[in-house]
């Protein structure tokens, strides 16, 4: 039997996060830190954050064994999600596991079944088509636009026509500015708990005047459901209807608010991201854009791509699958351990947490030929197929892997063979870009491009 050790504390004061100067590391930079810390010690080490020991991973096997192998022995008890509960209150992401986390999923999984993904197509293109018309009079004016700020509007349009029959074109600046609010409030409120929430102080005012409008969102597109149950076959009327099969009880209204609200957010922010860091990845790598193009030209012929399409655009599928490998929007994965576990060799305490920088996992120089580099080759087949399946989780992995990975795949590959057949995306000269780990990875300052016709 193989000797169980206990994981490796971090020794310096750098990264002890005993001196003051190693938290102000972790707060200013995390992407950084957690790159650092796995460079320095490698695939598992323990540090202190706050007053929590964290066991960090960066290794394909251990990861497996968090995911899958051991995966009831892992819950979502954790200080990463429980920050977001006054946004998601107890739906899919943020509530916990065991048979609570089971049964909300059997309820949604059906509408996220390839077959129900057909009309996203159709929803997709014609959302896009609302875009275009608005991006025209930038083309014409030779105007600069903010790519990230657009794909999150297109987003946010697709998740809720698809998901709960609305159009939120009018409303999508409002939510999108409230939004945003509350990401960067709830971070500064991690590194800064006090004072608590319940405080008038002017800070958490702002937080909750825009908790009130995405409330208000959301609890409009529960009435019009509510009031008229048979005019949609959505995922919300899904999700009215449903019964417990013992006590023969629906979901209470709260419930409700705290599904609808998680899905709005996980099923726009993190594809919006991903989409930006595309366009800005294309537009620093002429050579991965000409391939782009050339695929798109030969296969649609300039006809408007459809799901039917997307098995023969391999190489639009390798360059999102690549950008979510050097940037992928949900950048950090905590779980705690209800139980003691192994991974490999090491002993893993009950009541820890359990953490890896999934930005860090995607850059080990073990598993990626160029870690650093833009290369959607990484994603041919026989390089796949070479890697371990937890080098790369950009969707996490196991029972509580995405419930919209097809659906983010299938969004993403037409927004981005739409797109790019139609323009070029060219960067506004000397702006800064840089990734701003929030609840995903967005680019802090937008990314300001000119759209030029192909
Ligand atoms: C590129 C786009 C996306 C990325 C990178 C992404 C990533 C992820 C990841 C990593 C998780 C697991 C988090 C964890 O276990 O700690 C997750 C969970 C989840 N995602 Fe996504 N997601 C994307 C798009 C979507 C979309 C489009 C939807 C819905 C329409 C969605 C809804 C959810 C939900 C509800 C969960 C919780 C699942 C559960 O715990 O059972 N996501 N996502």
């Amino acid at each position: 039997m193989a000797n169980i050790v206990d994981v490796p504390v971090a020794q310096e004061k750098m990264t002890t996060l005993k001196s003051l100067d190693s938290l102000r590391d972790l707060q200013k930079s995390p992407l950084l830190f957690f790159s650092n810390l796995t460079q320095r010690y490698g695939d598992i080490v323990q540090i202190r954050i706050f007053f929590w020991p964290v066991i960090i991973i960066n290794h394909p096997d251990y990861i497996k064994q968090v995911l899958q192998g051991n995966y009831r022995n892992y819950n979502k008890d954790v200080p990463i999600f429980n920050l977001f509960k006054p946004l998601l209150g107890n739906g899919l992401v943020t509530t916990y596991g065991g048979e609570s986390w089971l049964q909300q999923r059997r309820l949604m999984q059906p509408a996220f079944h390839r077959q129900r993904l057909s009309d996203l197509g159709h929803q997709t293109t014609s959302s896009i088509e609302t875009m275009f018309q608005h991006w025209e009079r930038y083309a014409l004016k030779h105007e600069p636009l903010d790519v990230a700020e657009e794909m999150m509007h297109l987003t946010l349009n697709i998740v809720s026509q698809a998901l709960f029959s609305i159009d939120i074109h009018e409303r999508a600046n409002l939510f999108g500015e409230a939004f945003l609010e509350i990401n960067a409030f709830l971070l500064e409120y991690f590194n800064r708990p006090f004072p608590p929430l319940n405080f008038p102080t002017p800070r958490n005012r702002r937080f909750h005047r825009a908790l009130k409008t995405l409330n208000t969102v959301v609890y409009d597109i529960m009435k019009q459901h509510q009031q008229a149950p048979e005019r949609h076959q959505d995922l919300l009327s899904m999700l009215i209807e449903a019964r417990d099969e013992e006590t023969g009880e629906g979901m209470s209204n709260q419930q409700l608010r705290d599904e609808v609200m998680t899905l709005l957010v996980a099923g726009h922010e993190t594809a919006a991201n991903g989409l930006a860091w595309s366009w800005y990845l294309l537009a620093e790598h002429p050579e991965v854009e000409q391939k782009l193009h050339e695929e798109l030209d030969r296969v649609l012929a300039g006809r408007i791509p459809t799901i039917e399409d997307l098995p023969n655009l391999p190489y639009t599928r390798m360059v999102f699958e690549e950008t979510m490998r050097l940037y992928p929007p949900v950048w950090i994965i905590m779980r705690k351990a209800l139980d003691e576990d192994e991974l490999g060799e090491h002993k893993i305490p009950k009541q820890t947490y359990v953490l890896w920088s999934t930005y860090a996992m995607h850059r080990h120089p073990e598993f990626w030929e160029r870690p650093e580099q833009f290369y959607p080759e990484h994603f041919l087949p026989e390089q796949v197929a070479k890697r371990p399946r937890h080098a790369y989780i950009p969707f996490s992995h196991g029972p509580r892997i995405c419930i919209g990975n097809n659906f983010a795949m299938v969004e993403s590959q037409l927004i981005l063979a739409m797109v790019a057949q139609r323009y070029r995306l060219k960067l506004v000269p000397d702006q800064k870009i840089e990734p701003q780990p929030l609840m995903t990875l967005r680019p802090k300052y937008g990314i300001q491009v000119y759209i030029e016709p192909r």
